[in-house]
């Protein structure tokens, strides 16, 4: 059976189930040759099943996640955007799940700079007060790649109350 994802700005992804399962497993090995694995071209989203519980998800590890930032920001500075692209994965944190935007980040209606500027790093804070939980739920689920912790924010939050409106949520 065929996951196809039909999204606003996504392409239309179509992946067997089984070879979501086989990427999930290749992450919670933080070797070289699971990175090149999961940097496959071929890859689609949605990367785990969009059924499956944000506490189900794969762990990890805080240093893999750093290490794609680690990875992007060298080669930023090295080679030009052509060949980032095509050897980079870029996974961005909010609340403790991690999301592969490598595919997403140039359809991004928000512009594919602001998620190259959180590349292997938090952005919980700066994601909420953008966007609302719909948003999570039609474009952000899908681009679930596992769940991790200890990575950090790094800015302070800024004030987000206006009176009793609470900003960047949804019905407001
Ligand atoms: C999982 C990651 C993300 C997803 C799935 C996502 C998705 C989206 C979507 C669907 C929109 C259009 C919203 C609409 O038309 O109502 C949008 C707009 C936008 N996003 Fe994101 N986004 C993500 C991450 C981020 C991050 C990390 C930032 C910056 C910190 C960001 C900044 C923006 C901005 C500035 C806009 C334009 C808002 C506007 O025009 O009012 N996004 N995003």
């Amino acid at each position: 059976m065929q996951a196809v994802r039909r999204g606003r700005f996504g392409p239309t992804s179509s992946l067997k189930r089984d070879a979501d399962i086989a990427h999930v497993e290749d992450i919670n090995s933080p070797s070289e040759e699971g990175i090149a694995k999961s940097s496959d071209a071929s890859k689609k989203y949605p990367f785990v099943p969009e059924s499956l519980s944000d506490n189900d998800l794969p762990f990890i590890a805080k240093d893999l996640v750093l290490g794609r930032s680690k990875q992007y920001k060298s080669k930023n500075q090295a080679i030009s955007d052509t060949e980032q692209t095509q050897d980079n994965e870029y996974w961005i944190v909010i609340d403790s799940i991690v999301y592969d935007c490598s595919d997403f980040a140039a359809e991004h209606p928000g512009g594919e700079d602001v998620i190259m500027s959180f590349v292997g790093e938090d952005c919980s804070w700066q994601f909420w007060r953008l966007h609302g939980k719909s948003v999570m739920e039609q474009y952000g689920r899908a681009l679930r790649v596992g769940r991790t912790e200890g990575i950090r924010n790094r800015f302070p939050e800024s004030v987000r109350y206006v009176g009793l409106s609470k900003l960047g949520d949804d019905g407001w």
